[in-house]
């Protein structure tokens, strides 16, 4: 089962946000014609205006359109980047213009809801079956077999910047993880390649939950000493629910895991970290949410992990304290204090 992908058949990419657009200005690098799906005619006359999306000017070889049949029909090689809130519907959409022969590798870090929050209840708690990551997502609503993700230490600003970087391609086809090297490697972005997909995503998507919290410390001016000890706390928190949600720890030692978590926990330019430096700074979740622009993914996931962990009974001391400033049931101030007082396990009881 062979790509038919050359230089002169497009690449497309689904989302003109913040990474969305850093992805595309990646491909357009190396490849003649990337076609970035926005929503609306009105945003895609904006961006051809200003040849600018999101804070980001684009690539000449960037075509933006919003007609997405025209994406599918013209493209083998989809990069989905769209929030996970809107994955599910987005795919819904671009299902009908997909084929076995297309390969999919999304871009977003998030967990989708599969069932209606009013049947969860303590007979049918949250589980592992009622959340999907977005390869899951990918396969439920699509004919796609080729289904990839990419994560890693991508601040979108720095990417489009042409800062250094490097990402992970995951896949359980190799041929995902060729593709996807060939279109996005250059001389200042690496790829590298893991066939455990879901490890990989779930470190994409567990690492917002500990840069939330990294900014709280980053916010209250605990010093490094205390951030360090949150992030590998948090590393080792990942892990735990990792194992429990189908992912084995060496994925999280990568650099979409420990890697990632780092960017994000110690960079401004991270909407998780900003989150929480702006929680420490005394506004409540609400006033922050309706303020920013972008999605902060963590915000979400804190809800369904501090869920998940309920039901299997794993310990994530990190997780539960975060839910409970966010539900404003404590200060942040309070919740360093009550983290600093949580009797830990052994220091290294995850490989
Ligand atoms: N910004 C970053 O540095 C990075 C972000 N990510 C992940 O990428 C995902 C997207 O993040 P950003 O691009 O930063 O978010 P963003 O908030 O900047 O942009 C999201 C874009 O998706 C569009 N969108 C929403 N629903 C859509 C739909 N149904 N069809 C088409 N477009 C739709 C919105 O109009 C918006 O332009 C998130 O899951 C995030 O965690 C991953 C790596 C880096
Ligand atoms: O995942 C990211 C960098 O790898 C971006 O993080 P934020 O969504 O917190 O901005």
């Amino acid at each position: 089962m062979g790509s038919k992908n050359t230089s002169e058949t497009p690449v497309g990419v689904i989302g003109a946000g913040s990474f969305g657009t850093a992805v595309s200005n990646i491909l357009a690098e190396k490849n003649k014609r990337v076609l970035l799906y926005a929503r609306s005619a009105e945003k895609v006359a904006t961006i051809n205006a200003s040849r600018e999306c999101a804070g980001h000017k684009i690539h000449d070889h960037i075509e933006v359109t919003n007609d997405l049949e025209y994406v599918g029909q013209s493209c083998n090689v989809i990069f989905p980047v769209v929030p996970s809130a809107n994955f599910r519907s987005m795919m819904k959409e671009l299902a009908p213009y997909l084929r076995p022969y297309h390969i999919l590798i999304h871009g977003t870090k998030g967990f989708d809801l599969n069932i209606d929050r009013k049947k969860i209840d303590e007979q049918n708690p949250l589980s592992r079956e009622h959340v999907r990551t977005m390869s899951e997502v990918i396969k439920e609503e699509s004919s796609v077999v080729r289904v990839g993700c990419l994560a890693g230490p991508n601040l979108a600003r720095e990417i489009s910047d042409k800062k250094p970087a490097a990402t992970v391609v995951a896949s359980h086809f190799d041929e995902v993880i060729r593709v996807g090297q060939n279109l996005l490697r250059n001389d200042r972005f690496l790829i590298y390649g893991s066939n455990d997909l879901i490890g990989i995503e779930l470190c994409g998507i567990l690492k917002n939950i500990i840069a939330v919290g990294a900014g709280t410390i980053a916010g209250l001016e605990l010093g490094e000493n205390a951030k360090a000890l949150f992030i590998s706390r948090g590393l080792v928190e990942m892990v735990h629910i990792g194992k429990a949600l189908g992912g084995n720890a060496q994925a999280f030692l990568s650099l979409a895991g420990v890697g990632d978590l780092m960017a994000t926990s110690y960079s401004n330019l991270s909407r998780n970290f900003t989150v929480g430096n702006r929680l420490a700074k005394g506004e409540t979740i609400d006033e922050i949410i309706a303020s920013m622009e972008e999605v902060a993914e963590g915000v979400k996931t804190i809800e369904i992990i501090n869920e998940l962990a309920q039901t299997y009974g794993v310990r994530c001391p990190i997780t539960e304290t975060l839910h409970r400033v966010i539900k404003k049931e404590m200060t942040v101030n309070e919740a360093h204090r009550y983290l600093m007082k949580f009797p830990f396990r052994a220091e290294i009881d995850i490989v």
